[in-house]
C-alpha cells in the first residue's frame, strides 16, 4: 500500500480589539503569531489513527492536547461536521507554536478559533471563501472585532448583519451546541446526532482602514490573566445617549486619523478615549486609570493609549520614544502591585497558509 504526506503551515496573528471607542467594532492585527505546522499522512494503514497534537510556547502548560478538548481542533471539527465530515482524517499531526499570551486581551482565543476554521478548510480542501470562514468563526466568537482582524489582517472595522428570524435563531444557538463538551471516551462518531448548527451565510462584514507605517504598538502586558467572559460581565446592558455619542464621535475620527501621515497626536489621543467599556473594567485591572493618564505632552511620541481588547493589556500607539513610554507604564503598574512585560509590535498581516510539502 502506498503512503503520501502533505504538510502545511497556518499562521494567525494576535489582535488588539476596541482601540478605545470601537468596542466590538474595530480591531488590528499585531506581529505575534499562533503557528500550526500540520502533517497529513495517508494510505499506509487501514486502522484509524486519531490526531496527534503537540504544543509549545504561550499556554503550553494548560492547553489540552486531546483533539476533542483543544479549542482549535474542536472548532475544526465543528466546521468539518457542518460539511458532513464526521472526523479528522487519519494520521493527522498538528504542532502548535503560540506567541500570544492567554487571557491578556491580545486575541489568543480569536486566533485559536481562526486557526481551527483554517485547519478544517485546508485539511479537507473545503475551499471556503473568506466570508464563509468568518461565518464559522462568528458562530464561536460572537463579537467580530478580533476574529475579523485575525483573519484578514490590518486595522479593520466590522459589523454583524441584521439577520432574519430564522437565521438569527441559527446564529444564536448556545456555544455548548456549537462546540459540545466531548466526554473523555468520545469516539469519532460522538455528537453527530443532532447535527451541528450550520451558520447562516454572510453574518459578518468588514472594511480595512488606512494605517500609517510610522505608528507602532506598544503592548504593556500584565502578568495576570483576565478572561474575556469575566471582563464582559462587568459591562452594563444599556448606555446613556451622551456616552454613545462620545464614543461614536471619536470612533469616526480615529478610523481615518490613524491612516494620516504624519499622525496627529492631539487628534488621536482624544479619539482613543472611551466611555463604553474601559470605565467599567477599571475595577478588574489595578493601575489602569493611572496608566491611561499618560499623555503626548508628558510622553512625546505617544499618540493614544487604551485597553487592548478586554484587557488587562494596555495598548499605547506611538511613533517614537517607545522605551520611555513602556517603562513609565511599567513603573505605574508596579506602584499598583502589577508586574508587566512589554513588547513593541507592528501592525501585522492577516492569517497565512503555506503548503510546505
Ligand atoms: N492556541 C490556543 N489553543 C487552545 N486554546 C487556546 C489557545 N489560545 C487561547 N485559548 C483558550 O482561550 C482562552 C483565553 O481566551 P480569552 O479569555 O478570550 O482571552 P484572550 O483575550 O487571550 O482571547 C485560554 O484560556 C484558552 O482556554
Ligand atoms: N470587544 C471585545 C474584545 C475582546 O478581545 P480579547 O482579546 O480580550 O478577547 C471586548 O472588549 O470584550
Amino acid at each position: 500500500m502506498s503512503s503520501a504526506t502533505r504538510s502545511f503551515t497556518i499562521r494567525v496573528p494576535a489582535t488588539s480589539a476596541n482601540i478605545g471607542p470601537g468596542f466590538d467594532v474595530v480591531g488590528l492585527s499585531l506581529s505575534l503569531w499562533l503557528t500550526l505546522s500540520v502533517t497529513l499522512s495517508s494510505g499506509s494503514s487501514p486502522i484509524y489513527v486519531p490526531p496527534k497534537i503537540t504544543y509549545t510556547g504561550e499556554g503550553a502548560d494548560e492547553v489540552p492536547l486531546d483533539a476533542y478538548k483543544n479549542l482549535t481542533t474542536r472548532v475544526a471539527l465543528y466546521v468539518l461536521r457542518c460539511h458532513d465530515i464526521p472526523s479528522f482524517p487519519s494520521h493527522l499531526s498538528i504542532h502548535c507554536h503560540n506567541e500570544i499570551p492567554f487571557g491578556r486581551g491580545l486575541g489568543s482565543s480569536g486566533a485559536a478559533v481562526i486557526a481551527g476554521v483554517l485547519l478544517a478548510n485546508h485539511v479537507c480542501n473545503l475551499n471556503l471563501p473568506i466570508e464563509r470562514l468568518l461565518d464559522f468563526a462568528l458562530m464561536i466568537e460572537r463579537h467580530p472585532d478580533n476574529v475579523t482582524a485575525a483573519l484578514v489582517g490590518g486595522f479593520v472595522g466590522s459589523y454583524l448583519r441584521e439577520l432574519d428570524d430564522d437565521a438569527s435563531a441559527k446564529a444564536s444557538v448556545p456555544l455548548s451546541e456549537v462546540l459540545p463538551e466531548y466526554p473523555a471516551d468520545a469516539g469519532p462518531e460522538w455528537g453527530l446526532d443532532p447535527p451541528p448548527p450550520v451558520p447562516p451565510h454572510g453574518i459578518g462584514h468588514y472594511v480595512r482602514f488606512g494605517w500609517t507605517d510610522a505608528v507602532k504598538a506598544i503592548a504593556i502586558i500584565p502578568r495576570f490573566e483576565l478572561s474575556t467572559a469575566k471582563a464582559r460581565e462587568v459591562l452594563p446592558q444599556a448606555y446613556s445617549r451622551k456616552d454613545m455619542v462620545f464614543n461614536l464621535q471619536r470612533l469616526a475620527v480615529l478610523t481615518t486619523a490613524l491612516g494620516q501621515s504624519p499622525p496627529d497626536p492631539e487628534l488621536i489621543y482624544e479619539a482613543m478615549k472611551d466611555r463604553i467599556h474601559q470605565p467599567y473594567r477599571k475595577s478588574l485591572i489595578p493601575g489602569l486609570p493611572e496608566v491611561l493618564a499618560l499623555t503626548p505632552s508628558s510622553h512625546p511620541g505617544l499618540l493614544g493609549i487604551c485597553l487592548s481588547g478586554a484587557g488587562p493589556t494596555v495598548l499605547a500607539l506611538a511613533t517614537h520614544n517607545f522605551e520611555r513610554i513602556a517603562e513609565d507604564a511599567k513603573r505605574i503598574f508596579k506602584e499598583a502591585n502589577v508586574d508587566v512585560d512589554w513588547k513593541l509590535l507592528e501592525l501585522g498581516e492577516g492569517s497565512k497558509f503555506e503548503e510546505t510539502a
